[in-house]
């Protein structure tokens, strides 16, 4: 196998994002370190993708799967680049014909985090507060929990909505604490992160994957050295679990495994758009059996739901 070289650099395609680069960085270094070589033997590629290019409007309106990894995915495909680095959140749980994800960093703090000036915690907030997110998640969480609490479409970079709360656009609003940590930003923001009780994180968050050609043995070899395992098993439970609710990132899922010795447990709920209903659910068994589990729990979930549960699929 020929490795990468400052001449011949393994080229590693991402999005141009603050929280995007660092992961791409984090990849290098992680390479570099594991097959001792310098940092010039690989080349970060910026690749801009329709969720890059279309701010004006919510994520939800523009729709279709892979708003964040088409035109990378396409680049890795026709060879302009040898692996591609996603948040695991916005990734579909099916790659493109000729692409592979198998290979993980270890994950980050999976929890979601509150930012705000004016109040310490989620508990504090007085029902009349203007609460800040676009993530439909998150929307319904907070509505099932806090019904009637107001609450503004918030996109942006964590800048852009720091600089939102500064101006009382919404009284606090939320992110999530691993992007925060791998920006360094978690002591320079008042942000909190939230117990997985009171907010199930989407499914993956935290997660870093490294995706590659299938066919492309030499560096499928250069992968293995920095995947981290418990990460993939952790993923591999709560992507079945998305898989079977044919959900996407932006649809109200919440999903998170945990690991215990040999024991994987993995919580789930489904919740309407407006938060009048939550579905959840857990399962609790051998590691291996980690995606049998999460369809399992998908099958509960959804045996539960009413007809007109999955409304918002077609709204
Ligand atoms: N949907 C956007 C997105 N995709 C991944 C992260 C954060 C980092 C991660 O979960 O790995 C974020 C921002 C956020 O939710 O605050």
């Amino acid at each position: 196998m020929t490795s990468p070289s400052p001449s011949a650099p393994l080229k590693i395609g991402t999005r141009g994002s603050p929280l995007a680069l660092a992961q791409a960085h984090e990849t290098r270094e992680r390479l570099a370190a594991a097959h001792g070589l310098p940092d010039d033997a690989f080349e970060i590629v910026v690749i801009k993708t329709t969720g890059d290019r279309v701010l004006d409007r919510p994520l939800k309106e523009i729709g279709g799967k892979g708003l964040f990894t088409k035109e990378i995915e396409e680049a890795m495909l026709r060879g302009d680049i040898h692996i591609a680095v996603h948040s695991m959140k916005d990734m579909p749980v099916e790659q493109p014909a000729g692409l592979l994800l198998d290979c993980y960093l270890p994950r980050e703090d999976p929890r979601d985090a509150f930012v705000s000036f004016a109040h310490g915690a989620l508990a504090d907030l007085p029902p009349d507060a203007v609460l800040g997110t676009s993530s439909l998640r998150r929307r319904a969480q907070l509505l099932h929990r806090r019904p009637g609490q107001p609450i503004v479409e918030f996109r942006g970079n964590v800048q852009t909505r720091m600089k939102k709360l500064q101006d009382n656009v919404a009284a606090c609003t939320f992110l999530a604490t691993a992007g925060l940590n791998r920006l360094g930003m978690m002591d320079k923001i008042p942000a909190t992160p939230i117990d997985t009780d009171d907010m199930l994180p989407a499914v993956a968050q935290g997660a870093i994957g490294i995706e590659r050609r299938a066919d492309d043995d030499a560096t499928a070899t250069l992968l293995q050295a920095i995947h981290d395992t418990p990460t993939g098993q952790r993923l591999a439970a709560e992507r079945a679990f998305l898989a079977a609710l044919d959900g996407s990132c932006e649809t109200p899922i919440a999903g998170l495994a945990t690991l215990d010795g040999d024991t994987l447990t993995l919580r789930g709920e489904i919740l309407r758009t407006d938060g009048s209903e939550c579905l959840a659910g857990a399962r609790t068994g051998p590691i291996a059996d980690g995606a049998d589990m999460g369809r399992a729990l998908a099958s509960e979930l959804l045996s539960q739901a009413s007809d007109d549960f999955f409304d918002w699929k077609s709204a």
